[in-house]
């Protein structure tokens, strides 16, 4: 089983802001709202392609109530700690000509409610993969994600890191199966200005030389790569596409390469998957749909000049069928009403 662990959830709010003037009121175009946290993506868009996960985390208050009913209504399984006081964060995203972000703080969470997730965590056991994302709030302490790796450590547990700067470095030394910064993370912790993948690879050298199996850096449009735990290094391009909302695009990497490895497929494959999900998501209002994603894994292996492989066409086809199959049976049913 696969569990996404988010300490500070959220609801996106995001805007289309048709001006951006400091001190003036400004009216957007049309509003969106998403369940959010880096962990919350990784469970939505795994659930979009039918692999289990589990959701854990810290809500609050009503928004926290909103976002743990839409995980229910879609389908993902969650386990949540809720807090007696506060609310869980509303995350704004103001999707203008150049994209501008407010993340919250995140609700104060008492020590008692940490020993009470820490607890539950028991539940993830050997075989499983733990996925540790996302800012923790301030009244968490800073190596939360070390203690709760130290504390699950020796049980065969699979953790998947993807934190900025000191977070992932105090992360390494448990070894990690996969961490995910990008371009611009990795360019903070080594002080360097690095763009391209091939300017990243030496440094996914220095990280895994730290402790992490997998290295995957995403690039933006320039790409990504990854390092894997074989020492071979592989680096895919970016599908070309109308970029709609960049939130999330990270966390759907994450999980479009767990989707794959979970199913036994090779490391770049998966990368190649992975980089597609991404694409995807930078290409939705939201995270990713599966339609979205097949379409932008065809262009991507055009873009490359290679064929799909076996398993992910034959996905792809079944794909294609169901919704076909619900598109013919919602015709039918309106045809029924009229
Ligand atoms: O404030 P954090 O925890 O660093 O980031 C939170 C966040 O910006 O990251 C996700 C996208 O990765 C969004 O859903 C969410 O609003």
């Amino acid at each position: 089983m696969i569990y996404t662990m988010t300490l500070n959830p959220a609801l996106d709010y995001v805007m289309h802001p048709l001006t951006l003037d400091m001190g003036f009121t400004n009216r957007s175009s049309s509003e969106e709202l998403h369940c959010g946290g880096n962990g919350i993506n990784i469970s939505t868009l795994l659930n979009e392609l039918d692999v289990p996960s589990i959701a854990m985390g810290i809500a609050a208050g009503f928004t926290g109530d909103y976002l743990l009913r839409r995980l229910q209504e879609k389908g993902i399984a969650s386990n949540f700690v809720c807090l007696d006081r506060g609310y869980t964060r509303i995350n704004i995203k103001l999707n203008g000509i150049v994209m501008t972000m407010v993340n919250g703080m995140g609700p104060k969470i008492p020590e008692k409610k940490v020993d009470e997730l820490l607890g539950r965590m028991d539940i993830v056991g050997a075989g499983d993969t733990l996925v540790l994302t996302g800012s923790i709030p301030n009244s968490l302490p800073e190596d939360m994600y070390s203690q709760v790796m130290r504390r699950l450590g020796g049980r065969g547990i699979q953790f998947v890191v993807d934190a900025p700067g000191q977070l992932l470095m105090e992360a390494l030394e448990m070894h990690p199966f996969l961490i995910k910064p990008n371009n611009h993370e990795v360019g903070r912790i080594y002080g360097v200005n690095i763009e391209e993948p091939e300017e990243c690879m030496p440094y996914a050298h220095k990280l895994q030389e730290a402790g992490a199996r997998n290295v995957i850096i995403s690039c933006g449009g320039h790409g990504s790569l990854l390092l894997d735990e074989n020492g071979a290094e592989h680096i895919v391009p970016t599908a070309k596409i109308k970029l709609v909302n960049a939130t999330g695009a990270g966390d759907s990497m994450v999980a479009g390469f767990l989707a794959q490895v979970t199913r036994g497929v090779d490391y770049e494959t998966a990368l190649i998957f992975a980089s597609a999900c991404g694409t995807a998501t930078a290409a939705s209002k939201g995270i990713a749909k599966r339609a979205t994603i097949d379409r932008v894994v065809s262009a991507l292996y055009k873009k490359m000049g290679r064929a799909i492989p076996g398993t992910i066409a034959q996905a792809m086809e079944n794909n294609r069928a169901r919704e076909a199959a619900v598109a013919a049976a919602e015709a039918a049913d309106q045809g029924e009403k009229n």
